[in-house]
């Protein structure tokens, strides 16, 4: 009998923690074996979460449980610094690593240094590490111990403008990324900023004049480009729980006016199980991914003008976060990337 992957998640009460817990419960070649609370140590995972009673009956332990260490695989679902605390100690124990924050996506520490208001503690695991976007990265991921989960905004505005960047199709100096959020994207802990008299019936910009996504999102697409990039991003929060919603914008290159561009993202996504580019002329709703990985992406060309138009939609916390650690898991240990990844969204 072949052995399951053992798995332990520390930050098991957030909302991207309770959602990995929510898909690994199902998923057919996983076990749970640990699961980490600072607040809620010795608790029944159940108790707490009852959406999980009779499929999870672990109990919350402490972060630094030696139990971790017994793991196959860590998923750190944890505020930023948390990951790189932990990392050499499960490292050398054996064990993987995927963090669904900050630690592991710029390789740049300067850069994480100036947006994240930490010292990078170990340089030398993140040079080893991999952006976990499975649809760029898929072959590194394979061989990779250490993982940096991408956030939710640079998902979509990555995955968005793979097809062109790759194909040096648009202006480099003028793209516009235009996202908005559900609220659960800035996770659990209690905030007056997410309270519900404060976001429902109301819809804000912020993190106009910078966000910390923006210099990640510019590393991966000046790669993609091989050439700098310059972007403006401008995230909102709207008036909901789940999803997210990415309009971009970017010129066409003169010699690019008379590419397909439909025909471009169909065929640069039409091996991706979790990709799916829309029919000409339709638009993603977010409730159409809601609670699944899936990510939807439709190309426009308003007026049949130089300006090209791409709308993309994701669940925050499943492909934006959980859902795509699952599918890295998954390239990491050789299994079918879509394993315990098939759920289809809830409408409505
Ligand atoms: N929400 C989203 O849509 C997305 C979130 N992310 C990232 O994923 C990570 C988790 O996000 P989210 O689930 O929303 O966050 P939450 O605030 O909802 O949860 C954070 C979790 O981490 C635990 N925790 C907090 N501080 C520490 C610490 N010092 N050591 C160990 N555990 C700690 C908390 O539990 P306790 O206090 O009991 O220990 C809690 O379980 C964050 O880095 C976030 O930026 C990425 C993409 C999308
Ligand atoms: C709506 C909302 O507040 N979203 C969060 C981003 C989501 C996230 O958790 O991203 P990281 O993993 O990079 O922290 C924010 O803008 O700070």
């Amino acid at each position: 009998m072949h052995q399951k992957i053992k798995v332990g998640i520390v930050g098991g009460t957030g909302y991207t923690g309770v959602e990995l817990l929510r898909l690994l419960a199902l998923h057919p070649e996983v076990v749970l074996h640990a699961i980490t609370s600072r607040q809620e140590a010795g608790m029944p995972v159940a108790q707490i979460f009852p959406n999980l009673r009779g499929q999870v009956d672990l109990i919350f332990s402490s972060p630094d449980s030696t139990a971790l260490t017994e793991c196959d695989i860590v998923f750190f679902a944890t505020p930023h610094g948390v990951a790189m605390s932990q990392a050499r100690t499960l490292l050398e124990a054996g064990v993987k690593i995927i963090d669904l924050a900050a630690d592991f996506r710029l390789q740049d520490t300067a850069v994480f240094e100036q947006w994240y208001k930490i010292p990078h503690t170990c340089p030398d695991i993140l040079q080893e590490s991999t952006y976990g976007l499975v649809e760029i990265n898929r072959e590194k991921i394979s061989h990779s111990r250490v993982i940096g989960n991408p956030g939710c905004y640079p998902t979509t505005v990555i995955l968005g403008l793979a097809p062109v960047l790759e194909k040096g199709l648009i202006e480099l100096n003028s793209i516009i990324a235009d996202c908005k959020s559900g609220v659960s994207g800035a996770g659990r802990k209690a905030e007056v900023g997410t309270l519900f008299s404060e976001t429902s019936d109301n819809i804000k910009a912020y993190g106009v004049a910078g966000h910390r996504h923006h210099p990640e999102i510019v590393a991966q697409l000046s790669q993609l480009a091989n050439s700098p990039v310059s972007l403006l991003f401008v995230p909102h929060l709207v008036p909901m729980i789940r999803g997210m919603l990415s309009t971009l914008y970017v010129k066409i290159k003169p010699e690019a006016v008379d590419i397909d561009f439909q025909r471009l993202y169909e065929e640069r996504y039409a091996n991706e199980p979790f990709i799916d580019v829309m029919p000409a002329g339709s638009l993603p709703e977010t409730r159409s991914v809601r609670a699944s990985n899936q990510l939807r992406i439709a190309v426009h060309r308003p007026q049949g003008g130089d300006t090209l138009v791409i709308v993309v939609v994701q669940d925050n916390l499943v492909k934006g976060a959980a859902g795509q650690a699952i599918q890295n898991m998954n390239v990491m240990f050789g299994l079918p990337e879509s394993t315990g990844l098939q759920q289809i969204a809830v409408l409505p």
